[in-house]
């Protein structure tokens, strides 16, 4: 199950007078992941929350497959940096807890439980999690405890995934190996993917159209379309993938009003003779 998200004309004015977002738009194709990259402050993680329903919006409206929605809905779960997961359950009960939940609440058949069953079974060896089925968080690395955020992220196979810094606290070599994992549950579930990140190179990498957003207020600054068909550890060194960073990297300074790179700094900063 996937979804075609519109966001017309999105505005976000915080109490107080704050106008984080001027209007976005923005239409993002079922099964696609975009990458929301830019300067910080510039509205990234407030429009990714007022798209889970998490925020409210100022203006605008929000349609998943035409449909406006108000509020957070199973339709679309989100993932944060700090995994949030409950320290006192396994990963397996994280997993499941909010379908327990639902369950519970909905006087379930049996064929429901075996459902969620079936379900989480299959994202545990997706994940790679089967080995640390009756593990609790504090017992897990980093990357570990992120899966399993991943995993209850998409255990109501929702139709649209957001992803706010998910990797942002995990170490280069564990940022990677997560990479490749996001793309292969991306070929299997099919979500439509937003996936915001400080990181440019991470937004090429994974995404298939990076958004730049300038700041104050936030507003859409570029959209590239990421031309490469294939992922593999050499795309990031290949000239068109590093031609493409510099020019993402140059957008996001140049909307921060930073005009010299960091050739330019080191160079005005190197001492003389
Ligand atoms: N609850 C709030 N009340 C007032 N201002 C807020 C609130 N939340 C965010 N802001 C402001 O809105 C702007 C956008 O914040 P947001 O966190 O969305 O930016 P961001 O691009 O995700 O930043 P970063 O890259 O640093 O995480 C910032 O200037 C922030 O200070």
């Amino acid at each position: 199950m996937t979804a075609r998200v519109v966001l017309q004309s999105i505005t976000k004015t915080f109490p107080g007078g704050f106008e984080a977002l001027a209007p976005i738009d923005l239409a993002l194709e079922p099964g696609s992941f975009t990458g929301i990259v830019g300067a910080s402050g510039c509205g990234k993680s407030t429009l990714l929350r007022i798209i889970a329903g998490l925020e409210t919006r100022s203006a605008g409206r929000i349609l998943i497959d035409g449909e406006p929605v108000a509020g957070p809905g199973r339709d679309r779960t989100m993932v944060f940096q700090d995994y949030s997961l409950y320290p006192w359950l396994t990963v397996m009960q994280n997993i499941r807890f909010c379908r327990t939940l639902a369950v519970h609440a909905r006087n379930a058949t049996d064929s429901d439980i075996g459902d969620a069953t079936r379900r989480s079974v299959a994202l545990l060896n997706l994940m790679g999690l089967a080995r640390v089925e009756h593990a609790y968080p504090k017992q897990l690395s980093g990357g570990m405890r992120q899966r399993v955020a991943i995993a209850r992220a998409l255990m109501a196979k929702p139709a649209v995934l957001l992803m706010d810094e998910p990797f942002g606290a995990l170490d280069a070599q564990t940022r990677e190996v997560m990479h490749d994992l996001i793309l292969h549950v991306k070929s299997a579930e099919k979500r439509t993917i937003i996936f915001v990140t400080h990181d440019v190179e991470e937004a090429i990498y994974l995404a298939d159209r990076v958004v730049v957003l300038a700041p104050h207020p936030g507003r859409i600054d570029t959209i590239e379309d990421i031309p490469f068909t294939a992922r593999h550890r050499d795309l990031r060194l290949d000239p068109a993938f590093l031609t493409l960073k510099r020019r993402i990297t140059d957008r996001i300074r140049a909307t921060a009003g930073l005009s010299g790179d960091l050739d330019d700094l080191k160079t005005l900063t190197a001492p003389a003779g």
